[in-house]
């Protein structure tokens, strides 16, 4: 089978459980208390207002931030992973070579490098600006080629942090097919994000986050409908909480 298709095997992605986080700054609480079990390959998504601790829950997951109470368990064999953040951080090269370099750093023999990376160029409608600088590409075009190289490490679990804050609808669009594609590859993921719309069409679970705490982790239906607390049906009416 070709390799860019190849679905995951959709057992055994090992449940991440976090238990009791905490992650605590010059005195002050950012986050408090938080556990969070993780399983299967679904879509769960982070919600909350600004500050409420949504990056800093998915750096700490993904073991970019030590938290200061708490750890962060795999129940199993840590399964690969990567994350694409809001502004992605990309080399000083092309496109082509960025690729190419993230799958020397995982080990693709030489020989097999460039045919992967134009294939993932093309898959993410990049195949035309293979040889452009990477820092020049446009916003959703580098969001684009954050989600190809993530697409190029076969990650079981996929972080994205705000992925497609500053990108306009087409883009928007690009940036959720692709979160899709990981999705029925197996890959289980958790995305943060502002846009009701957005979790409504990607979510099969919500996070709730509020203050720094988890109040609420529930199925998509049953949050969007029928909010367990006060602050989650606030913020769903569009109102201020903190
Ligand atoms: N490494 C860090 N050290 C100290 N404080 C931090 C660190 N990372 C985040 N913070 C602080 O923790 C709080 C939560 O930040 P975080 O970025 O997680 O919020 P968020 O929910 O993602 O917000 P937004 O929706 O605005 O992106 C903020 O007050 C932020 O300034």
């Amino acid at each position: 089978m070709n390799d860019m298709l190849r679905v995951h095997s959709l057992d055994a992605i090992a449940p991440l459980q976090l238990e009791g986080l905490g992650f605590h700054h010059r005195g002050q609480a950012l986050l408090s208390d938080l556990s969070l079990h993780l399983d299967g390959c679904r879509r769960t998504l982070v919600m909350g207002p600004n500050g409420a601790g949504k990056s800093l829950l998915m750096r700490l997951a993904h073991g970019l931030l030590s938290p200061t109470q708490g750890r962060v368990r795999w129940q199993g064999e840590i399964p690969r992973q990567a994350m694409v953040f809001q502004r992605p951080v990309l080399l000083k090269r092309s496109a082509l070579d960025n690729l190419c370099y993230a799958l020397s750093v995982n080990g693709t023999p030489w020989r097999r490098r460039r045919p992967l990376a134009r294939e993932a160029l093309e898959r993410f409608g990049l195949g035309a600006l293979a040889r452009r600088p990477a820092r020049v590409l446009s916003g959703g075009e580098q969001q684009r080629l954050a989600l190809a190289r993530a697409w190029l490490l076969e990650p079981r679990m996929l972080f994205l942090d705000e992925p497609t804050s500053a990108l306009d609808p087409a883009a928007i669009k690009a940036v959720e097919d692709a979160v899709t594609d990981f999705h029925h590859r197996g890959t289980r993921i958790l995305m943060s994000t502002h846009d009701l719309h957005q979790a409504r069409r990607l979510a099969d679970e919500v996070v709730f986050l509020c203050g720094g705490r988890l109040l609420e982790h529930t199925p998509a239906e049953r949050f969007f409908t029928a909010p367990a607390t006060a602050q989650a049906a606030a913020f769903l009416r569009g109102e201020l909480v903190w």
